[in-house]
């Protein structure tokens, strides 16, 4: 099955991979969101259920809660674990000092308030997402419904006066309508291309009104896998400055391929 895989799915497969390894019994872990996100829950789940590893998880979202109980991890909310030992989740962009992007799937608000919530955060990705600068990948930013085409003015306003490049913003469609986040809010897309002060801009962009919070997770991000189509991972490590390369074999297993047969 693995061989059907696109390089990129291996590359997001090995990342999960290898970050499952910083996973222990007994640990309170987030779970991440997306397709990167998805392999490590799929990995997780096999070691619990064919080796016994005892954790709880909190997903970031209702797509990773299902995926979760269906690979058979026990499931608690954020309030029932108060604080997790780890999260692991994707990203759309990082740069060298593992600020992120994130926010493409539309979790970025239960991903944000997980990840800060946990001693470690490690992001997996594959190697394109990869920047020197953050903001190719349109900066999604979670606005309540009420007033939205306020909130976007006023952010449009105020990406003119910080002078960004690029400021077209768009919300987010799922078909005719606009996309509805869990939690009921919509997504504005920030066409930037480059941002320049990541840290000014995820600050000032929660203080308009009916922001509820930017996909910019500045100095939360304490690791990164990244995952190569060939087998090859580096974990990159910034509060040790340590790089490590591994290289991983495409593990067949009925179980973590069988649903996407
Ligand atoms: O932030 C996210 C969801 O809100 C995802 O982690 C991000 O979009 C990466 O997704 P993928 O692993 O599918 O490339």
């Amino acid at each position: 099955m693995t061989g059907d895989l696109s390089p990129i799915d291996k590359a997001k497969f090995v990342a999960a991979k290898r970050a499952v390894d910083f996973v222990e019994d007994g640990m309170r872990v987030g779970l991440g969101t997306g397709s990167t996100a998805a392999w490590m829950v799929r990995c997780l789940g096999e070691m619990v259920r064919e080796d016994g590893l005892k954790i709880r998880g909190v997903p970031t979202s209702t797509r990773t809660a299902a995926l979760a109980r269906e690979v058979g991890i026990e499931v608690i909310s954020l309030d029932e674990a108060r604080w997790l030992d780890l999260t692991i989740d994707g990203a759309d962009e990082f740069d060298a000092d593992l600020n992120l992007i994130k926010g493409g799937g539309g979790a970025l608000l239960q991903e944000k308030i997980v990840a800060t919530a946990s001693d470690q955060m490690i992001v997996i990705a594959d190697v394109g997402k990869e920047v020197e600068s953050l903001g190719a990948f349109p900066l999604p930013i979670e606005v309540i419904p009420f007033g939205w085409q306020t909130s976007k003015a006023l952010v449009e306003d105020m990406l003119i006066s910080m002078d960004v490049l690029g400021r077209s913003v768009t919300l987010r469609m799922n078909g005719d309508s606009p996309f509805v986040t869990d939690e009921g809010n919509h997504i504005l897309d920030l066409h930037l291309n480059r941002i320049g002060n990541a840290r000014q801009l995820a600050m000032v962009l929660n203080q308009v009104p009916g922001v509820v919070e930017n996909g910019l997770f500045i100095d939360i991000c304490d690791i990164v896998i990244v995952g190569y189509g060939d087998g090859r991972v580096e974990t990159r490590d910034i509060n040790e400055g340590t790089v490590e390369t591994d290289r991983l074999d495409f593990i067949e297993s009925e179980n973590l391929f069988a649903d996407l047969d």
